[in-house]
């Protein structure tokens, strides 16, 4: 099976200093990936360099085999790799329906938006965001009025309403409450039922509700990969990251 995604050899510089350095990756379709690593591995650094946001200095990256290093963020969008950052980015005034129907393929400005008639492909999708982030009764609230959780949840459904085949989350569980987290976990599961994701995230409890495949970063290079016990298992990935707080598989 080809990757949908493939990072090779991949060199990230910052004025002289290497976020990363030589990093490998594939990632399949219907898979889940986990980032792990100290701060300042070159997590986000990673995610900037496949979507464009920050300038590979060499390596290459290839979408459905397709070169896609160094090309607009924009047409990378485009291509199907979506993308949520940290914070969420997401409209307070407006209503969850009409924040996914911002964002989906095509649409331009937001009073034409919401204001145009939807069609029924349009209406479809909205549909389908919500009903995978668990959001169909929110449909019509404020965004304002979500907690922090169900908007990280709201940009989540945006990113799906583009219709991409990878989404890339970086820390989708930041800020949440236990249970926000535990649903994070579940939405991130069913998305991977239907398209290839890769989430970095600190939190070793979510990683052991959603990982299927780990990748540890250090200093910009890959540590370690392998399932979550071969990693929790890893001398080096304990020494520089997990520590002594060894965690309970059996749990
Ligand atoms: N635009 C930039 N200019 C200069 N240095 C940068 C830039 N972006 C990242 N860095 C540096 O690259 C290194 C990797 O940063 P990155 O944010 O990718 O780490 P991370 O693993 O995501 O960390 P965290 O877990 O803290 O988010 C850090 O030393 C950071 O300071």
């Amino acid at each position: 099976m080809d990757a949908v995604l493939s990072v090779e050899d991949l060199n990230v510089t910052f004025s002289g200093f290497k976020a990363l350095s030589g990093v490998n990756l594939n990632v399949f379709d219907r898979e889940i990936v986990t980032i792990i690593g100290p701060n300042g591995a070159g997590k986000s650094t990673l995610l900037d360099a496949i979507v464009s946001k920050s300038p590979v200095s060499s390596g290459h990256i290839r979408y459905q085999g397709k070169e896609i290093t160094n090309k607009l963020p924009h047409e990378v969008a485009r291509m199907g790799i979506g993308r949520k950052f940290q914070n969420p980015n997401v409209y307070n005034e407006l209503t969850v329906f009409d924040n996914i129907l911002l964002a989906l393929k095509g649409t331009h400005g937001i009073l034409a938006s919401i204001t145009a008639k939807l069609t029924q492909t349009k209406k479809s999708k909205i549909h389908d965001a919500l009903e995978r982030t668990g959001l169909v009764d929110k449909a019509f609230e404020q965004v304002s009025s979500l907690s922090h959780g169900q908007k990280q949840w709201v940009e989540i459904a945006m990113v799906l309403a583009q219709d991409p085949s990878i989404v890339l989350l970086d820390e989708p569980t930041a800020g949440m409450t236990g249970d926000e987290t535990y649903m994070t976990g579940e939405i991130i599961k069913s998305i991977s039922k239907s398209h290839a994701v890769v989430v970095i995230e600190h939190d070793m409890e979510f990683v052991k509700q959603i990982a299927k495949r780990i990748v540890v970063l250090h200093q910009g290079q890959v540590l370690a990969e392998g399932s979550i016990e071969s990693i929790q298992a890893n001398p080096k990935v304990i020494e520089v990251y997990l520590g002594r707080e060894t965690i309970n598989t059996a749990a």
